[in-house]
């Protein structure tokens, strides 16, 4: 019970969110004949080449088939952009969905914190259609900065929405030990997971509209910290010429006015999966030297790594799942953007790596992460958290059989000379075992890790 009440030492933090919100509207793939209704217009041979051609944006239905395949084969999460036209459109929306539900990491993260009863919750995202709106709680604590006579005034999102595109992602949820053939290939999926369809509206531009960038240092000064996310939706060039340099050079602006007049405000980059590869690479050298922390999964990691010249480590990680190759990859991430902090999450586990100093013991920096998988243990069993009491159904779970396994094995590294200047702290996590559904738990977990993470320094700096 304990560990739920550190929910409490939320109340004393604001948060500034920025840029992603949209609507998830989520399938939810349980047996063979949702699978068999999916790729019945295409023979096996036919997606296998396509599986193996890997397309990294989903133009047509047999690119959409054969991604999701291939991600249920890994059972690992992938995020890929749809390139809109009349007959992807049109198979997509033929497809009955179960539910709608908010999303975008600044969606999910608002409504949560908003739960959590945090001071103030300042999220912000260039598109806010009525739809969306409506689907954040509507709570003091959650506001939306609009612009008054030049004035900045935080208003509730019911009462800030505008007549703006609805963006809807689409998201496939696959249970564990769905059985099927691809020719005689028999494919297993080895755990629930999610596949994300994601929209990008062309008029979409992830910045902050002119009106209230000039007013971004005041809102520095009404929070402690900020989440930043939802970059992985900047195109290389958009059709009036403006690239993605220009974008990430906005969001690089938009992170040193927020900390110009608060010094003290810590940001948190929260990463997403990222098809094209230079993106990838330019998003992680553009933005990790603006920020504090980083918050990842275990593919994004390696991912990143990969694009930044370690292929062979990239590979072992999304083969093996080691822990001391994730570390070392951390470590790299650490080292090369002078990171704060590193927070992976895994299937397995939940881990910080930072650098050996800072002001908050292993105790404090534990129950943060401790906490984190209370949230997402919670909303993997309930399919989201609609009060404190929710927690309580998460901490029933206990921590996954290889917790104990994997907390000495980091005890050990942590002797290591390589490691001697870090400090790593590792909770397992409690894995839910037919969960409701699994998108945003990641962004659960770094949420709560974070804004833990922010409420423990101002403990300290109070006292
Ligand atoms: N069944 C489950 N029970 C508990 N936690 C889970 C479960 N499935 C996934 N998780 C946690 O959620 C994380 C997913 O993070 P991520 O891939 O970033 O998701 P998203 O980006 O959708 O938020 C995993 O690393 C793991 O820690
Ligand atoms: O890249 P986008 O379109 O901002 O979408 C991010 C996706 O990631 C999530 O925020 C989960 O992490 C989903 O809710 C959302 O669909
Ligand atoms: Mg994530």
């Amino acid at each position: 019970m304990e560990i739920i009440n550190h929910f409490k030492d939320f109340s004393n933090v604001s948060i500034f969110l920025a840029y992603n919100v949209n609507v998830d509207a989520l399938k939810y793939l349980t047996d063979l004949s949702d699978i068999e209704e999916l790729k019945e217009n295409f023979s096996d041979s036919e997606i296998k080449t396509k599986i193996e051609e890997y397309p990294r944006t989903i133009e047509k239905p047999i690119d959409f088939v054969a991604r999701l395949i291939h991600a249920m084969k890994s059972g690992k999460p992938a995020e890929v952009p749809l390139k809109n036209n009349l007959e992807i459109d049109t198979f997509l929306n033929r497809l009955t969905y179960n539910e709608e539900r908010i999303g975008g990491q600044v969606g999910i993260i608002s409504n949560l914190l908003s739960i959590l009863n945090l001071k103030k919750i300042i999220f912000y995202s260039p598109i806010l259609a009525k739809k969306q709106a409506e689907m954040f709680e509507n709570n003091e604590n959650l506001v939306f900065p609009n612009i008054t006579n030049g004035k900045l005034v935080l208003k509730k999102p019911i009462e800030s929405f505008k007549n703006d595109e609805l963006k809807i992602n689409r998201i496939f949820e696959y249970k564990e030990d769905i059985e099927f053939y691809l020719e005689n290939e028999k494919i297993t999926t080895p755990q629930s997971n999610r596949f994300i369809v994601a929209s990008r509206p062309e008029n979409l531009r992830i910045e902050i509209k002119d009106e209230l960038k000039s007013h971004l240092p005041e809102i520095g000064q009404l929070v402690d910290c900020a989440i930043i996310s939802g970059v992985q939706a900047i195109k290389e060039e958009y059709s009036d010429g403006k690239t993605s340099e220009y974008y990430l050079n906005k969001v690089k602006e938009d992170i040193k006015s927020l900390k110009k007049e608060n010094k003290d405000l810590k940001v948190h980059f929260e990463f997403a999966s990222i098809q094209n590869t230079e993106m990838r690479k330019k998003i992680a050298e553009s933005i990790l030297p603006e920020v504090d922390c980083v918050g990842m999964d275990e593919t994004e990691i390696a991912n990143i790594i990969h694009v930044l010249g370690y292929e062979e480590l990239s590979e072992g990680i999304l083969k093996h799942s080691k822990i001391e190759d994730v570390l070392k990859a951390s470590k790299i991430l650490l080292e090369k953007y002078n990171l704060e902090g590193m927070q992976v999450h895994t299937m397995y586990y939940i881990m910080y790596l930072c650098k050996k100093g800072g002001i908050l013991s292993d105790e404090s920096l534990e129950k943060t992460l401790e906490f984190a998988t209370v949230l997402a243990s919670t909303k993997a069993a309930l399919g989201q958290i609609s009060s404190i009491e929710d927690l309580k159904t998460g901490l029933k779970i206990p921590h996954n059989k290889h917790g104990e396994l994997l907390k000495e094995i980091v005890e050990n590294i942590s002797k290591e000379k390589e490691l001697g200047g870090y400090k790593i702290i590792l909770v397992p996590s409690r894995i839910v075992e037919n969960p409701k559904s699994t998108v945003g738990l990641g962004d659960t977990i770094s949420a709560g890790a974070f804004v833990g993470y922010v409420s423990e320094l101002k403990k300290l700096k109070n006292k």
